[in-house]
């Protein structure tokens, strides 16, 4: 699995993005990195998948040391795949179809298997009806739905998210949240990054809050977002079903469903 040791990153004018970061992977199967704006989520993620490479300390997959060869990098994108925030980044190719297919094409899959994994994606992310239009008249939700299956496609270990839900209408954020779960469910490692803590709270397990390049917490997802000290230090608010709990005493749940399940049980 993945995990970063003491990682510092900083851009060329200077900037320290990241300082001694430590995250690793193992501690949950469905991560959070919260943080403000400028926190240093993206640079993070771009630490991981071997994008940016550090400016001291590592990154460890499987307790080796990443490398930046290309040979070990198309190696290492087999095996985590990652989707931007801003899915203009990700689109290569005019046609949906080819979009899609271009990574797995690259990787020299069979037209038959690329044709089978286009089409299962494009079918995840409820974009089947897309699969012949030109990219670039495309609205930014189906761009970031378009990015989503070409990652998808390419059936990873680990898959980043960096922001998945911006821009996508309360359909669409339900949908990923169940591509999300399903990622989870065959076995496979996700980690997102997102400002909307309702929903950071609703799927993750284990959170890493950031705040100017430094881990201010971490931890299993009830007992950080109870931490109301480190999520003001991040500028962040608790989610709702953390603040009825503090506010009215009822039970901490995990999700609006398991709210109304309970709900003939609380006494307020
Ligand atoms: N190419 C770059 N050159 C210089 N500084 C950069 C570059 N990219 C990002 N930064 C800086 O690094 C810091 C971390 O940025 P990053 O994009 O990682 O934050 P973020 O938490 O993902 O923010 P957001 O929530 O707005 O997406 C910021 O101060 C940003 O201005």
């Amino acid at each position: 699995m993945l995990k970063t040791v003491n990682l510092t990153y900083k851009y060329e004018d200077k900037t320290v993005a990241l300082k001694d970061v430590n995250v690793d992977l193992k501690k949950g199967e469905i991560i959070g990195i919260v943080g403000p704006n400028g926190s240093g989520k993206t640079t993070l993620f771009l630490n991981f998948v071997g994008i940016l490479i550090p400016t001291k300390g590592e990154v460890l997959f499987n307790g080796q040391k990443v490398k930046y060869r290309k040979k070990y990098l198309i190696e290492l994108r087999r095996k985590v795949g990652i989707v931007f925030q801003d899915p203009e980044k990700q689109i290569f190719y005019s046609r949906v179809y080819d979009d899609v297919a271009f990574a797995l094409r690259n990787l020299g899959l069979e037209e038959k298997e690329v044709e089978k994994r286009v089409y299962n994606a494009l079918k995840t992310v409820k974009a089947l009806d897309l699969e012949n239009k030109p990219v670039h008249f495309l609205s930014y939700g189906q761009k970031k739905r378009v990015a989503i299956a070409s990652v998808l496609a390419l059936d990873t270990e680990v898959i980043f998210l960096d922001e998945p839900t911006a821009g996508l209408d309360p359909y669409m954020v339900d949908i990923i949240v169940d591509i999300i779960k399903e990622i989870k469910r065959k076995g496979k490692r996700v980690v997102i990054s997102s400002h909307n803590m309702d929903l950071i709270y609703s799927i993750c397990d284990y959170i890493y809050v950031l705040n100017n390049g430094i881990v201010l917490g971490e931890g299993r997802t009830k007992e950080i977002f109870l931490q109301d000290e480190i999520l003001k230090g991040a500028n962040l608010k608790q989610p709702w079903l953390v603040r009825l709990h503090k506010n009215l005493g009822i039970p901490l749940y995990k999700s609006e469903e398991e709210l109304y399940a309970n709900w003939n049980k609380i006494k307020l």
